[in-house]
Order: C-alpha cells, then structure tokens, then sequence
C-alpha cells in the first residue's frame, strides 16, 4: 500500500489530492524533483533481522549505490512491543523524526518492510507519502519534512548516504506535525 495525501499547510481538512495509485504518485512527484520508485518485494520471514533485509535486497541496493555514489548503506528497524522499554524507545525515534527538518543531501529510504509516512512540505502544501513494502522514496537535500513511524511501529527501512556522517538533520523548530494526520490516520484511508 502506497499512499500520497495533499493538504494544506494551514488546514489538515483542505485535501487537493489523494490517491493509492503509485504511477500517478510518481507523477505528480516528479515535477517536485522527488523520486519514487518500485523495487520488487522479496519474501521475507515475518520479524525480519536487519540482515535478512540487507542480504535479501543486497543486489538492488549494491546497483544503486554504485550508480549513485551512495557512501554508507543502513538498516533502521522497529518492531512493535507491549513492554515499557520497547514503547520508550519506540517514542523517542518517533519524536525524533516528527520534528520538521532539512538535510544537506539528498534523502534516499527503501522501504523493505512495514509501513512509514514522509510529509514533505512544498510551498504552501504538504505532500504525506505513505510507504510500504518496495518503495524507493529519493527526497532532494533542502526540502523540509518530517516522518511518522506510528503509535506502533513496524518497519525496516534501508538508507542510503553520501556523507560518512550518516543522519544530520537541519530542525526547522515548526511544530506543524502536531496538526498534520498521523501515519496511523492516513493507513485507515480507504
Ligand atoms: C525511514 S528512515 C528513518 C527516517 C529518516 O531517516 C528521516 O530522515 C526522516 O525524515
Ligand atoms: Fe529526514
Ligand atoms: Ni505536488
């Protein structure tokens, strides 16, 4: 299931577009300079490792990182649990990523497992890209975004860098999140 949802950036009930269509998601992104792309989906064990994915998707992953330069490769992995120390965690990479911010290069996720949303703030809109299992989201360095993983998060997603530095966000200090739907609001979206 992939997802693009386009509101207003004033008004989370002022919807221009929405669609699961991926090829008309890709379109519409295109003009932005933003990349999705489809990689086939691997059969994977229910709970993947980080090593399942990476050698699972180590041919795809291996091209694309010698055709564009890539750096560092890595794996980021949460998986839902009921007890405290799981949940904290679970709270603290959510609030994190929930922060609107920018990156230096460009931000390239494929999304091998579960599901996560990048709201990627255009102008006077945001553009909420639910991802799931095969996509590949290549977001251009400056764009400011944030990501929701959910109340509950379940995914592995693959990350691509051209700096040995791995994840530095630039944090815009907009708290436009806490108005914008949920990852788990936009999954109940027919
Ligand atoms: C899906 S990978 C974790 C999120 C992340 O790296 C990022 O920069 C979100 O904006
Ligand atoms: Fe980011
Ligand atoms: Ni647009």
């Amino acid at each position: 299931m992939t997802l693009l949802h386009v509101m207003s950036d004033t008004d989370r009930n002022d919807v221009r577009l929405s669609t699961h269509d991926r090829a008309a998601i890709a379109e519409h992104l295109r003009p932005h300079d933003i990349t999705l792309s489809t990689w086939r989906a691997v059969p994977l064990p229910g709970e993947p490792s980080e090593v399942d994915i990476i050698t699972r998707y180590e041919q795809p992953a291996r091209q694309l990182t010698r055709e564009a330069g890539y750096e560092v490769v890595d794996v980021v992995s949460l998986r839902p649990g009921s007890d405290a120390e799981t949940r904290k965690r679970a709270a603290e990479a959510r609030a994190k990523f929930l922060a609107e911010h920018s990156h230096d290069e460009d931000e390239v996720r494929f999304f091998a497992h579960g599901f996560g949303c990048f709201y990627l703030h255009l102008d006077d809109r945001v553009h909420a890209v639910v991802c799931g299992p095969g996509d590949l989201l290549a977001v251009p360095a400056g764009i400011p975004h944030w990501f929701d993983m959910g109340e509950n998060p379940n995914f592995s997603a693959i990350r691509f860098f051209r700096t040995a530095g791995g994840w530095v966000g630039n944090f815009t200090g907009d708290d436009i999140a806490s108005r914008m739907p949920s990852l788990d609001e936009l999954l109940d979206i027919p």
